[in-house]
């Protein structure tokens, strides 16, 4: 399966040009990641702000000064005064826990993705969605007998399906045993081929992301 082409804006170099400072209570720490590639890793022991970081990407916490340009967008810039509103920077965001709607089946979550203005666009559809994934013979299923790995899947469907133009993904792994890790990574990886889009993949683990991503940027 092949799903449609990247952005034009999205081909430009470089990927990525991050600049920011965070402060969060008492943590306070300067990000600078500029990269052209267009999957990156970012690994750091806990607590190096990692979830910040993508948190300041996504619009849900403010940098005290500094820009964020990703695939050609500039999506915050202090000196320039954007703010992007986190509903217009397009982010599809997976996180360690899947956080599906319990009282949603499988479809009934995938299809969550694709409200509002999602729901005008076609670059990512149900159907190629649901193949991509595997995740055919789980459409009818509730969300409570899902394993951690199948409620991976889901969770990625439902961001895929919101038709973000940059992808997140915070430890999507880490409540995984080793076994079920395994069986997951190969769907990241054919997300990651076959969406071209640019992606942001967090790990406390070295070898994990060198089997995703196309550069390792370690913080903190
Ligand atoms: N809402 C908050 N208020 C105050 N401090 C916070 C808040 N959220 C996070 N922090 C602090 O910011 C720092 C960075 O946290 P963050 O979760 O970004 O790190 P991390 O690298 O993602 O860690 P982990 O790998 O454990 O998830 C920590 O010291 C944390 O205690």
């Amino acid at each position: 399966m092949s799903l449609p082409a990247n952005d034009a804006a999205a081909a430009r170099a470089p990927s990525f040009d991050i600049d920011i400072e965070l402060r969060r209570g008492d943590f306070r720490r300067s990000f600078a990641i500029r990269s052209e590639q267009r999957v990156i890793a970012v690994v750091g022991d806990s607590g190096a702000g990692k979830t910040s970081l993508l948190h300041a990407i996504a619009g849900l916490l403010r940098p005290s000064r500094g820009h964020i340009e990703i695939a050609g967008r500039r999506l915050f810039d202090s000196a320039a005064r954007i703010d992007l509103p986190a509903h217009r920077r397009r982010i599809g965001y997976v996180f360690q826990d899947a956080r599906l709607f319990p009282h949603l089946d499988v479809r009934g979550n995938l299809l969550y993705g694709l409200r509002g203005e999602a729901a005008r666009e076609t670059r990512f559809q149900l159907d190629a969605i649901v193949e991509l994934l595997g995740i055919g013979p789980l459409l009818a299923r509730g969300t409570a007998g899902l394993s951690g790995g199948e409620m991976q899947r889901v969770a990625l469907g439902r961001a895929l399906l919101s038709q973000p133009r940059i992808v997140l993904l915070d430890e999507p792994l880490s409540m995984l045993d080793m076994n079920r890790r395994d069986e997951l990574l190969p769907y990241l990886q054919r997300v990651r081929d076959e969406t071209g889009l640019p992606m942001i993949y967090v790990s406390h683990y070295p070898e994990e992301v060198r089997r995703i991503a196309e550069e390792v940027h370690s913080v903190g």
